[in-house]
């Protein structure tokens, strides 16, 4: 794997009219747990989709751990993504769902089998795996989706709100999951409007705006810009750089 895991150069999107991502730039290195925040609408999801191979970029390339987002078999290999709602086969068993996961990524069975039992007890969902996925909560379904974006053992993941949905426990239980990925050096691309939970997770963070990158830095850092007074916190950093990029500049005004 190279030193960078995730570089994009003009990452661009767009839907007819609107541009939902505009020349966005990356570079993060490998192991890096990268928050990715912005206003609803901002480009997030899109950017994570074009990351992740699954919505073409308009313009612009990106590699993610060394594979072009446009070689999706070498792609899908190498990274996780759990998305916002994560798709489930409603018919499955949650267990058979990540039993499908785990041949996709072509685990040896028995290695699969004690990972998934290992995944679900820490998610609690032990006592539910063989119960069909459409009658899981919300919740639950969540957290089978955040197991089978690990499962595969991915060099980078993407996690789009993983805690929103989930209780108080389970919320503890993905944190220290994320936690515990990033100390083997895996690289986590985390979006979240929770910011105590970027706060708590990531080395940098990045603020997206109108689809283009307005802030970037490590995020104590960006943290320590919003205020010199020592009270220092994510969301005055966060609400401080969004009401920036839509003040009026002045300079065309006069
Ligand atoms: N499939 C699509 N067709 C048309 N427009 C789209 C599509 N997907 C996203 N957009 C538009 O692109 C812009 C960025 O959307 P995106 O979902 O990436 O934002 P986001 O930052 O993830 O927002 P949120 O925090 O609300 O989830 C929005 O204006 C959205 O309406």
């Amino acid at each position: 794997m190279t030193d960078q895991a995730i570089v994009a150069d003009g990452l661009t999107k767009r839907y007819g009219e609107e541009l939902a991502v505009s020349g966005l730039s990356l570079s993060i290195p490998a192991g890096d747990v990268y928050g990715f925040l912005g206003p609803n609408g901002a480009g997030k999801t899109t950017t994570m989709r074009m990351l992740t191979g699954l919505t073409q970029p308009t313009d612009g390339t990106a590699t993610v751990a060394g594979a072009a987002v446009d070689e999706r078999p070498a792609l899908t290999e190498r990274i996780g993504y759990l998305p916002a709602d994560p798709p489930v086969f409603d018919e499955l068993t949650g267990r058979e769902h990540l039993r499908y996961v785990a041949r996709l990524h072509e685990l040896p069975p028995e290695e699969a089998g004690e990972r998934i039992d290992d995944m679900l007890a820490r998610f609690d969902l032990a006592d539910d795996a063989d119960r069909r996925v459409g009658t899981y909560s919300t919740g639950m379904q969540k957290k089978v989706g955040a197991i089978a974006a690990l499962l595969g053992d991915p060099e980078v993941v993407f996690l789009d709100e993983p805690t929103s949905g989930l209780d108080p426990r389970a919320a503890r239980t993905m944190r220290d999951t994320v936690a515990a990925v990033a100390e083997r050096d895996v690289t986590v691309f985390l979006s979240s409007h929770v910011l105590s939970v970027v706060d708590e997770l990531a080395d940098t963070v990045g603020v997206i705006d109108d689809g283009e990158l307005v802030a970037e830095g490590a995020t104590e850092e960006l943290k320590r810009r919003a205020r010199d007074d020592g009270e220092a916190d994510l969301e005055t950093a966060f609400l401080d750089i969004t009401e920036e990029a839509h003040a009026p500049d002045e300079r065309v005004e006069a």
